[in-house]
């Protein structure tokens, strides 16, 4: 593999050129180069050896290069508006790179209802196998077992190029034991053997990680997708080009019959200055910019809304105002310290210097956390909820495509998909409980400012502005309370922890959770849907092939491909999308 910031040496075409060297496209790269010629351009630099992403215990705030935070536009808050910097990673491995590491899958109710969105193949059944050739599931150790960490081996895969792995030192067990009993009280769950089995049911689960040993440093290291897939020995590809620090402007294109277009290469710009080059691909090119970024790309190329293109003075090429809508993430409830226990300050609760989030994490269902009648709630909440607003701000192309989503993700609850997600996070003075929403129904735009690649794009992601998100935060905000309140995990903070953390207590009203809410939440980080593979007609912009409609070999593989914000965390659902799309890029290129 030759990775280089010099362009002069290159050849000028490829078979496949992929845009950004982020999480999916260096996974697409390594399978593809294997038998044809691959061009990687990633707008970042090579971090290779950056001790501060490579150590997995220095992770989510980690500042490095790599480390790229987005102005938002003003977001919804109580009393007023608030602002928030967009997180994304922007060096080989892209946010892989400095993610958090927690590792968590889609569940089957959550892949059905991708499926159901008109996406054959997309079941659980079909994109386990994906996973799993991703992935090396390295098994917990005697002492991570006897402190509670458990796994299936029938769900894993055991030869990928990934690492999973329960972290070692097995952080703080006796706050996971404890974090285990008190979850099983507040929500009614029992504690899971293995998170990625696809059948959330409500459970409580030791989270696993996007982790590797390394036998030469004999120590954990992150398993970005940059050491998975691009620089361990096994991987090299002679047939695998990587151009860093060199920014997409733009996919090149030509018509071709029927109307659709034809990729031809890139048009890019050096990061540090200089002349704009272009490479040319002889079969496709494959846009994974990210959610952020991938509808940026194709909207400079001319392909997206052709009034909106126009009022920027693009001359489009494809009409597809799909790219850029639909765009979500979820929400945190992040800002939640709780002072430690004099009585609890040993290595068992704390963390040390070892930082690591999320070890315990629970996914209750619907019923879980609304009680027995919790789906019909839901249900009647999403049926109820208003498309007039995402309508109007262009995150839903037709009042029939939210109704349909509305109604598969009710379906989706109705099976047992999580509805939220609460996790623990020891630090060295105090305990942190969090919660994260999972199936977002606000509905947000990506859509660029500028025609040059330097300007960032304005990600609106639109948070909590349709009322069912609301009513589900108000739920997190209670089980966080619910949470420091229940041995035995409150007896490991101090007594009043919970007033002085700010989280409104078991007698506040819904009003007053609402108001903290709204003053407090941020950014889930798991920007998903701006490229949503959907039909057409319901607003979609790629096919189930990953093919952006109205084009011959332009396809996009990311996390903005994934039309509904199944996959809790990201990371390990994209790596299968990525292996699933290589899977059809080389059956394509046999038939061809
Ligand atoms: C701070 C943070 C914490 C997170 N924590 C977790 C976690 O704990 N667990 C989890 O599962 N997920 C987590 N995520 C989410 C997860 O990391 C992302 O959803 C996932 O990595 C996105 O993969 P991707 O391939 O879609 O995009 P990325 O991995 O972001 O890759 C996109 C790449 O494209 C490059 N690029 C963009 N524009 C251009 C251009 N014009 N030309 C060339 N290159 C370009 C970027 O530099 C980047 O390298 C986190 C994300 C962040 C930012």
């Amino acid at each position: 593999t030759v990775i280089t910031n010099d362009s002069s040496a290159l050849k000028t075409s490829y078979e496949y050129i992929i845009v950004g060297g982020g999480t999916a496209a260096l996974a697409v790269a390594n399978r593809l180069s294997v038998d044809h010629t691959v061009l990687v351009v990633e707008r970042g630099a090579d971090m290779m050896d950056n001790e501060l992403i490579n150590d997995p215990f220095t992770p989510f705030g980690t500042m490095t290069a790599c480390y790229l935070n987005m102005n938002g536009p003003p977001q919804v808050g109580f009393n007023g508006t608030r602002l928030f910097t967009l997180a994304n990673g922007a060096c080989l491995g892209g946010s892989s790179s400095i993610n958090a590491m927690m590792g968590s899958r889609p569940t089957f109710a959550g892949m059905s209802a991708v499926e159901a969105l008109g996406n054959p193949g997309w079941g659980w059944n079909d994109f386990l196998p994906f996973m799993q050739k991703s992935e090396t599931f390295t098994p917990p150790n005697a002492a991570q077992r006897a402190d509670g960490a458990d796994y299936i081996a029938s769900v894993h895969g055991f030869d990928g190029p990934v690492g999973v792995s329960f972290a070692t030192p097995f952080v703080a067990p006796a706050m996971q034991t404890a974090a285990v009993n008190t979850t099983e009280l507040v929500y009614g769950l029992s504690l899971s053997p293995d998170l990625g089995t696809g059948f959330s049911g409500g459970h409580v689960a030791h989270y696993y990680e996007h982790i590797h040993f390394n036998e030469t440093l004999q120590a954990d290291r992150r398993s970005s997708s940059a050491w998975s897939y691009l620089y361990p020995r096994t991987q090299q590809r002679a047939g695998l080009t990587v151009l860093t620090q060199h920014i997409v402007n733009s996919v090149l294109t030509k018509a071709a019959t029927h109307g659709n277009i034809t990729a031809t290469g890139v048009l890019v710009q050096p990061a540090l200055g200089g002349k704009s080059l272009t490479f040319k691909a002889t079969r496709e090119v494959v846009v994974s910019a990210g959610a952020l970024n991938s509808p940026a790309v194709l909207q400079r190329s001319g392909i997206g809304n052709a009034t909106f293109l126009k009022s920027l003075g693009i001359t489009p090429v494809l009409d597809l105002p799909a790219v850029g809508a639909n765009f979500q993430d979820q929400i945190l409830l992040t800002n939640v310290s709780f002072p430690l226990a004099p009585s609890a300050n040993t290595t068992n609760v704390t963390a040390g210097d070892k930082v690591l989030l999320g070890v315990v994490v629970a996914h209750p269902t619907a019923t879980n956390a609304f009680g027995p009648n919790g789906t019909d709630i839901i249900q009647a909440a999403l049926q109820n909820a208003s498309a007039a607003f995402p309508l109007s701000v262009g995150g839903i192309l037709n009042a029939e495509s939210f109704s349909t989503q509305a109604s598969i993700m009710a379906n989706a609850y109705r099976i047992d998909h999580p509805i939220i997600e609460l996790f623990y996070t020891p630090g060295s003075e105090v305990l942190k409980v969090w919660s994260q929403s999972v199936l977002p129904l606000s509905r947000g735009t990506v859509r660029i400012n500028s025609t040059d690649p330097l300007v960032d794009p304005t990600a609106n992601t639109h948070y909590l502005t349709v009322d069912v998100d609301i009513q589900i935060a108000i739920r997190m905000a209670r089980g966080i309370a619910q949470a420091a309140l229940t041995p035995p995990f409150s007896n490991l903070i101090t007594p009043n922890a919970l007033a002085e953390s700010g989280v409104p207590g078991p007698d506040a009203s819904d009003e007053q959770v609402r108001d903290w809410v709204l003053a407090t939440y941020t950014p889930g980080i798991h920007f998903v849907g701006s490229n949503s593979m959907m039909p057409k007609e319901l607003g979609g912009a790629v096919s189930p092939e990953l093919l952006l409609y109205g084009t011959t070999n332009l396809r996009v593989v990311d996390a903005s491909v994934v039309p509904l914000s199944v996959f809790p965390h990201t990371t390990l659902g994209i790596y299968g999308v990525a292996e699933k799309a290589a899977d059809m890029i080389l059956k394509a290129a046999v038939k061809s």
